[in-house]
Order: structure tokens, then sequence, then C-alpha cells
């Protein structure tokens, strides 16, 4: 039985139930992988835009929030009978890796927000 329906654009429009072959199984799992790559990626331009509304470099990690983030997502897997052991790890390594992406891009952030914290002329030598 389907947890879900999926009118989405770019996935396969056969349902796992309606499957009449592998090719139907395959172009259905293929769809999603790609759907769920194309996610992660708008995900990243959210995380990287977060460092704009953070003080300092040390407000990146945000334990807290990530920590009632990953009970959050055990709940959502549960109701879907997907298992919390696989999916907290995964959302873990999710996080850590995002975490990462925001403190790296940290140094590239908007320059109008950065003179706005700081007080100090930008690099485009405007004068707040
Ligand atoms: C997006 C944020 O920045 C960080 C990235 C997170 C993530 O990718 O899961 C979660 C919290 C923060 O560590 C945020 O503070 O909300």
């Amino acid at each position: 039985m389907s947890r879900l329906t999926h009118d989405e654009p770019g996935l396969h429009p056969v349902l796992p139930d309606d499957a009449r072959s592998l090719d139907d199984i395959r172009e259905g799992i293929d769809g999603i992988d790609r759907r769920m790559i194309e996610l992660l990626a708008l995900r990243l331009d959210y995380v990287q835009r977060a460092a704009d509304f953070k003080p300092d470099l040390a407000s990146v990690p945000a334990p807290e929030r990530v920590r009632a983030m990953l009970d959050d997502r055990a709940e959502w897997a549960a109701s879907l009978g997907l298992s919390s052991d696989f999916i907290a790890p995964l959302f873990a390594q999710v996080s850590e890796w995002f975490i990462r992406q925001q403190v790296a891009h940290w140094p590239d952030r908007n320059p109008v927000t950065r003179e706005s914290k700081s007080g100090t002329t930008s690099a485009s030598g405007v004068d707040n």
C-alpha cells in the first residue's frame, strides 16, 4: 500500500502497486532519487542564506535547533512507517554536512548584510 500519492512533475506516474514491470519500479525509484537530490540542492540554498541572519560564526551550528529537527524527523518518519533508527542518523548526517557548508560559505555572505551587522564600510566602499 503506497503511503503518498505523487502527482509531482518529474516523478514516474505509475504508483508501486500499479507497476507492471521492473522498468516501472526503476523509473519510479530514479524519479524519486533525482527529486531528492534537487530538493537537497534547494535545501543548501536555504542553509547558506541562513548565514545572512546569524550575527556571528559561532551561531551557525545551532545545536538546539538540530536536536529539535532530529526529533521532528523521527516522528514524521514513524508516522509513515519508517524506522527512526534509519531516519535519525540519516538526518544527523545531512545536518552535519549542511552546517559545514554554511561555515564554509560564511566569508562569502551578502556584503550588505555584513555591513549592516558590523557597521563598517563595505568592500564596495559605500559607507553605512
Ligand atoms: C539552517 C540553519 O543553520 C544550520 C543548519 C541546519 C541544517 O542544515 O539542518 C540546522 C541548524 C543549523 O545548524 C538554522 O540555524 O536553522
